[in-house]
């Protein structure tokens, strides 16, 4: 696992997006593994001007995303159909037939497999971008979540509805449960980038950086097992540990 330190958001943020610009220059048609929340919002802008000003394209890449709230409306604009809209696909030249999101009504395992067989139809995530819940979260996958796991639904804790209810105008209206990638899926991808701001993540990161083998108790300890992670986190994200600088 590879962390590299930076000084604040706007800096996790450009990081993040080079990275990501990176690998598709590299591989026009790659498949980019998206995420939602707050954290990847300064990646979008960097990536929608580096579009407009340095013409990266996306017109040969697919994309596929992590999450989604369950029984939401995609045009709801608190689903991560609508923020995936808003915030990157809206303003970069990828083919709308070539972005993909969980399906927030059919919660069957039938249509879990389909994602996940999609994904591995598509050959696989190039790159996965993940942020990091304050309990260890990655996409939806819950402290407890098997970590072998793939696309399912899962029950929201207290503590992730009550994080995400900043969006929603009161903690009632955050959906109960979402479809995510499972930790297995996740795992199979080729490379991933986790990003970190803030001091409220401080603990996770802390606990990621030293974590020395999955735990499912701390979802965000399976990256453990794989042999390509690249951790981007700001000082305030790293303020519970000391590393090395380069
Ligand atoms: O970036 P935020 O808003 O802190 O969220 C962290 C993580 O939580 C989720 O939004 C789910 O709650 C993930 O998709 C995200 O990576």
């Amino acid at each position: 696992m590879q962390v590299i330190a930076v000084k604040d958001k706007n800096e996790m943020s450009r990081k993040a997006a080079e990275l990501i610009i990176e690998t598709v220059r590299q591989k026009p048609n790659a498949v980019l593994g998206l995420a939602t929340g707050g954290t990847p919002e300064g990646t979008y802008r960097e990536l929608v001007a580096d579009h407009r000003q340095n013409g990266t394209s996306y017109q040969q890449v697919t994309t596929v995303n992590l999450d989604e709230y369950a029984g939401i409306d995609p045009k709801d604009p608190n689903s991560y159909h609508a923020y995936m809209a808003s915030h990157f696909f809206n303003h970069v030249d990828l083919p709308e037939n070539q972005s993909y999101l969980p399906n927030s009504f059919d919660l069957s395992e039938k249509e879990s497999k389909r994602y996940d067989d999609l994904i591995a139809s598509l050959g696989g995530v190039d790159l996965q971008l993940l942020g990091i819940g304050r309990n260890g979260h990655i996409g939806f996958n819950e402290p407890g979540t098997p970590l072998t796991i793939g696309t399912h639904i899962v029950q929201l804790t207290d503590s992730t509805r009550k994080a995400n209810a900043r969006y929603f105008g009161s903690l009632s209206e955050v959906p109960e449960r979402a479809v995510t990638m499972g930790i297995g899926t996740i795992l199979k991808s080729k490379r991933i980038l986790l990003i970190a701001s803030g001091e409220e993540k401080a603990e996770a990161v802390s606990k990621l950086v030293h974590a020395s083998r999955p735990d499912s108790s701390f979802p965000a300890s399976a990256l453990t097992a794989h042999p390509d992670v690249t951790v981007i986190a700001d000082e305030p994200a790293l303020s519970l540990i000391s590393l090395n600088k380069d």
